[in-house]
């Protein structure tokens, strides 16, 4: 389904700031597989994400969605087939439209975009019925800013705005790290309901160790731009953050940052 064949991207390269962010990384991704990645600082989790979304252009290597190459495509052009969450409730949504503008917005992701704000009756009584999933009350504030929500309410409607167009493929980059840990628990929560509900195929990056093996049926942990470990439903299943952390200690140079998490 997520076929990423020998991709490596290096920044700045033949300079001073030269950076391996990833060295031909491969990577294939079953349908409805829901992926949990984690790797030390500055390994290549988000780089990954952005050679996926067509955010950057990685130096070699194609990616492909459900057998067709979409290597040399722009980000805009993969929009339809890509959600993405970000970690900034910020960042994707627009704060100074109201809920259903923004719904709107998800909704028309990848067609043509004139009267995107424009909201008829019958979508909105669609946004109202997907908006009660998320048990926010978030259908009854349809005309309140976006902006004006909390940051755990913004993202989980990110999370719904991401999927709304019903996307082969899911990326989740740090998406409950800037919660607490209740909203972090409900946004979890939620992403687990969405991805299940629409069979995603789901790549989620995470600092909290928990997190990464609570959820999802598959594992990666990368390490100077290199997918170090990919570990099976099986061993997912028999591992304990202790052990991710054992693994993250014995690599050579792995600088583990406050957000990396056993909680
Ligand atoms: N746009 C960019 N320009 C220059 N260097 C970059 C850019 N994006 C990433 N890098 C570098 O590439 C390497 C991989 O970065 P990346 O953000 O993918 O790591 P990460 O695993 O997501 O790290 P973190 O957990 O710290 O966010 C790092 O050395 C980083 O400094």
């Amino acid at each position: 389904m997520l076929n990423i064949t020998n991709v490596s991207k290096t920044f700045f390269p033949g300079t001073v700031n030269e950076r391996k962010a990833l060295v031909n990384v491969s990577l294939e991704l079953r349908p409805g597989d829901f992926v949990t990645v984690i790797g030390s600082n500055g390994a290549g989790k988000s780089t990954i994400l952005n050679t996926i979304a067509g955010r950057i252009q990685q130096d070699s290597g194609r990616v492909e969605i459900d057998g067709k190459e979409i290597t040399k495509q722009k980000e805009f052009q993969r929009a339809a087939r890509i959600g993405r969450v970000f970690q900034d409730p910020m960042a994707g949504t627009a704060p100074n439209l109201t809920v259903e503008e923004n719904l709107s917005l998800a909704d028309r992701r990848g067609a043509f975009r004139g009267l995107a704000r424009a909201v008829s009756g019958s979508k909105r009584d669609r946004f109202a019925e997907e908006l009660k999933v998320l048990e926010l009350g978030l259908e009854n504030r349809m005309k309140t800013k976006v902006g004006l929500l909390s940051g755990g309410q913004r993202q989980a409607l990110s999370l719904l705005m991401a999927t709304f167009s019903n996307p082969k493929v899911l990326l989740l980059d740090e998406h409950t790290a800037a919660l607490d840990p209740q909203r972090a628990e409900l946004v979890t929560r939620l992403t687990n309901q969405v991805v299940r509900a629409q069979g995603l195929t789901t790549l989620m990056v995470t600092h909290n160790m928990n997190q990464a093996l609570e959820v999802g049926n598959r594992l990666i942990m990368m390490h100077e731009g290199r997918i170090i470990l990919d570990a099976t439903p099986g061993e997912k299943k028999q591992m304990t953050p202790e052990d991710l952390l054992r693994r993250f200690s014995q690599l050579k140079g792995a600088a583990l940052d406050d957000k990396t998490m056993l909680q």
